[in-house]
C-alpha cells in the first residue's frame, strides 16, 4: 500500500529531526499528545497523538515541531492513515461483537471509543544478539493495530510462554486485542503479552493505531457474556484511572495489571 510508505518516510523526517526541536516540545505539554523516551531503553523513542481523527490534533503537533511552516503533509498522512485504519479496526470488532452474539451493543462500542496513533522508532544496536526494544506489556487499549517498515522486531508470548517472532510481509497489519477488550467481553478473547527485540543495524519504524475507551466511559461486560459458566471477571473501571494505575505499577505494562487493578 503506497500509504505504508508514505507513512515511513514522514516518521523518519519527524524522528530526523534535531533532538533539542523533540525535547524543547516536550514540556509544557504543547499538544493533544506525547513524546516518549525511557532511560531504560536507549533505543526506543515514540510520538502518541491523542484523538488522531481529529486532524487539529496532528496539525499542533507538526506546528511544534516545524515551527516554520507546519507540515501539511505530514498531517495528511497522518489523518488519512488513522481514517483508513480505524475502518479496520471498526470491522475487527464488528466481528468479534457478532460471533459473541452481542452485536447489539456495536454503537455504542464504537461511539465510545477514541483513537490514539503512536508512531514509533527503534534504533539498530549495532549487534547480533538482541537487545530490548520495548518492553515486555499487554496494551490497555480494546484494539491496537500495528504495521511496521521491512525490520522485523516485535514478538508475542505464546500461552506457553515461548516468545514468537512476529514475521509480516509487507504493507500487512498486525492485529492485537488489547485488556479492555479482554474485560469487555469477560475473557472471551486473550490480550497476549509483546516485546520488540532489535539486532543489526538498521532502524525499525513502527504506527500504531490504538482504540480505546473515552474519558469518563465504564467498560463493563454486558450481562449477555456473564453466568453461571462464565462469572465476571472483572469489575467496571474508567480506562483513565485504569491507565494511571498501570502508569504507576511497578512493573509498568505488566500483565497482571487489570487483574491488579479490577479482578474479581
Ligand atoms: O513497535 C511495535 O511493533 C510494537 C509497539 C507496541 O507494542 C505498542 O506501542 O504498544
Ligand atoms: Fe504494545
Amino acid at each position: 500500500m503506497e500509504l505504508h510508505k508514505e507513512l515511513y518516510s514522514s516518521s523518519e523526517e519527524l524522528f530526523d529531526l534535531p533532538s533539542s526541536t523533540k525535547l524543547k516540545n516536550k514540556s509544557p505539554k504543547p499538544f493533544h499528545g506525547y513524546i516518549g523516551q525511557y532511560s531504560f531503553i536507549p533505543l526506543y523513542e515514540s510520538i502518541g497523538i491523542d484523538d488522531a481523527m481529529n486532524i487539529e490534533n496532528a496539525e499542533s503537533l507538526a506546528n511544534m515541531m516545524w515551527p516554520e511552516k507546519g507540515n501539511a503533509n505530514f498531517c495528511k498522512i497522518i489523518s488519512s492513515f488513522s481514517q483508513q485504519v480505524s475502518e479496520l479496526d471498526q470491522m475487527v470488532r464488528r466481528m468479534v461483537l457478532e460471533s459473541l452474539g452481542v452485536e447489539k451493543y456495536y454503537d455504542e462500542h464504537i461511539e465510545s471509543t477514541n483513537y490514539l496513533l503512536r508512531v514509533m522508532k527503534y534504533k539498530g544496536p549495532d549487534t547480533s544478539d538482541a537487545k530490548l526494544g520495548l518492553q515486555p506489556h499487554t496494551d490497555k487499549s480494546i484494539v491496537s493495530i500495528l504495521c511496521q517498515n521491512q525490520v522485523n522486531g516485535l514478538e508475542v508470548q505464546s500461552k506457553d510462554g515461548t516468545w514468537i517472532e512476529v514475521k509480516i510481509s509487507p504493507n500487512s497489519f498486525i492485529v492485537m486485542i488489547g485488556d479492555s477488550f479482554l474485560a469487555w467481553t469477560n475473557g472471551r478473547l486473550h490480550s497476549p503479552l509483546h516485546r520488540v527485540m532489535m539486532t543489526g543495524d538498521k532502524a525499525r519504524y513502527s504506527t500504531g493505531l490504538f482504540s480505546i475507551p473515552k474519558d469518563g466511559y465504564m467498560v463493563k461486560a454486558p450481562e449477555e457474556l456473564v453466568d453461571e459458566e462464565h462469572p465476571l471477571l472483572f469489575k467496571p473501571f474508567d480506562f483513565v484511572e485504569f491507565t494511571k494505575f498501570n502508569n504507576t505499577a511497578e512493573d509498568h505494562g505488566c500483565k497482571s495489571a487489570l487483574k491488579s487493578y479490577c479482578g474479581v
